[in-house]
């Protein structure tokens, strides 16, 4: 699915402005010109209700509710005739699974343009999607407003069926509250990304309702338009949003394609075909009838498969996965100002996260640490270390300091030993984590929490144990190689005394 964060940072610049109102009223509303608006909204546990009768928002996730009528649906209105069926699946709920035998290399759904969701959509309210677009809403957020737009429809809206199916809470971060974040991610950078995220999703809410929807309350009322809709069609976003790489990188929902979950083991990915004017994939694998279907998501880290989609995948199979490992300059460097300045010109900070695979760590990250160990003497290469460091320059990245190595690899060695404590730490205490639950739903969803925190930062942890073993093996052969070369050298001295 789509590289959201970037999209979302990149669409809207949000105001960041923090008075958020999450409170639905309890009044009537004149929102549609078909039918008064009814608002109920399931978010963390919560249930408004703004009337009478209730909007929807979905379905549960784990139900096939809604996935016969979304299937005919789909096909009455020009899907042709599939070789899967939605149903429920071991890996992630709902999932399409194979009907007959499907081979490796074969096209599959051509979902037609007619039945995907851009942001060049038709609105069922034209005069509410004309305002987002006269005030140049970027395509996230206008889609994001589209969906609760015609959500709030329900019936009357030609999405129905698709928006009927879609989960009531979508599996993301945006859901986790803070005082979630902080007990069972306080170990993983990914806290700080989900935090990141949360805010962006509130700013670009705060400033849509500040520049549009408080000025149109009639097409945009407050009962619908609210930061608890704007999470969950966010949430809708941030799990089944694709980029389409042969439509300029457009961004779409498209409906069926959305009920395919991700494999790390497949490279499959959607896109638009221009020969059968569709959305398909080609499978990399065949199928037997039953087994469920997979795509790619993308290369993502596990961090950032819970980031996005709530999920992680099990301990080991994600050759894309990654740990952020934070480094920062010491206070007591005699030439920290100075560094930080640098750091600072090449848009890095005091402290920066790089990403640690279990093949290795990037040149940037080499490159933050030889700046961080190198003494006044070495100030003349500070800012080429500075450029290295950062991603955003062109600047030779492949820098070698010999005289500096070994410090530079006890450096990342420490930063390493730093973060797996704060892991094992974590682990320890997450068996005792849950006690002070009341209710049972309460009970179930922390265990559900718990277990993704400590299947995250066991997946983390296991690349920094791998960092610290290449880290240390190295170490210890410089260490060595070094004494040998003293022996030899000492051994010429007595020689020649
Ligand atoms: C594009 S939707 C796929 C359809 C989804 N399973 C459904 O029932 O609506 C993405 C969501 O599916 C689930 N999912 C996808 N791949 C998964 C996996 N490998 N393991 C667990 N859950 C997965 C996650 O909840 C994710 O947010």
């Amino acid at each position: 699915m789509a590289e959201t964060s970037r999209i979302l940072y990149t669409t809207l610049t949000p105001s960041f402005s923090q008075t958020q109102r999450t409170h639905v009223g309890q009044r009537q509303l004149s929102f549609s010109r078909r039918h008064q608006v009814h608002c109920s909204v399931s978010a963390g546990g919560a249930t408004r209700t703004a009337a009478t009768e209730s909007i929807p928002w979905g379905c549960e996730i784990d139900s096939l509710e809604n996935a016969s009528a979304l299937q005919k649906w789909l096909s009455d209105s020009g899907l042709p005739p599939q070789k899967m069926a939605i149903e429920k699946v071991n890996v992630g709920e709902r999932g399409l699974v194979a009907l007959k035998n499907i081979r490796k290399g074969e096209k599959l759904l051509f979902v037609p343009p007619s039945l995907v969701i851009t942001a060049d959509a038709e609105w069922s309210s034209p005069e509410a999607g004309e305002i987002l677009k006269r005030n140049s809403v970027p395509d996230w957020p206008l889609i994001a407003t589209y969906l609760i737009s015609e959500a709030s429809l329900m019936k009357s809206s030609r999405w129905n069926n698709y928006i009927s199916a879609l989960p009531r809470q979508p599996y993301s971060l945006l859901y986790w509250s803070q005082a979630e974040l902080d007990r069972y991610l306080e170990a993983s950078q990914i806290r700080e990304r989900a935090i990141e995220r949360i805010n962006n999703v509130i700013g670009t809410y705060n400033d849509l309702r500040l520049r549009i929807f408080s000025k149109h309350p009639s097409l945009f009322p407050e009962e619908v338009f609210n930061i608890e809709t704007f999470k969950w069609s966010f949430g809708i976003l941030f799990s089944r949003l694709v980029r389409l790489p042969s439509m300029d990188g457009k961004v779409a929902l498209v409906p069926w394609a959305d009920m395919l979950n991700h494999s790390c083991d497949v490279e499959a990915f959607l896109d638009y075909d221009k020969s059968s004017k569709g959305i398909v994939f080609t499978t990399d694998r065949p199928y037997q009838p039953g087994e469920q279907v997979f795509i790619s998501y993308g290369k993502k880290s596990n961090g950032e498969l819970l980031l996005s989609y709530g999920f992680v995948p099990k301990e080991g199979t994600n050759p894309s996965d990654s740990v952020e490992l934070p480094l920062s300059l010491k206070k007591s460097d005699k030439c920290y100002a100075e560094k930080l300045e640098l750091l600072k010109k090449h848009g890095l900070s005091v402290s920066q996260c790089y990403p640690m695979q279990v093949t290795g760590w990037p040149l940037e990250l080499m490159a933050y640490a030889y700046l961080a160990v190198s003494p006044p003497s070495m100030r003349g290469k500070f800012e080429e270390m500075a450029a290295a460091a950062s991603n955003k320059t062109t600047a030779k990245k492949d820098l070698r300091y010999p005289e500096i190595e070994e410090q530079a690899l006890q450096f990342i060695l420490d930063s390493c030993e730093a973060s797996i404590s704060k892991y094992n730490k974590f682990l320890q205490v997450s068996g005792s984590l849950d006690l002070d639950v009341t209710s049972p739903k309460q009970l179930n969803r922390r265990l559900f929490l718990k277990q993704l925190a400590v299947d995250l930062c066991n997946s983390e942890r296991r690349i920094l144990f791998r960092a610290q073993y290449i880290l240390r093996r190295r170490l210890r052969d410089m260490r060595t190689g070094e004494l040998r070369a003293l022996r030899i050298f000492d051994g010429f001295r007595n020689l020649f005394q």
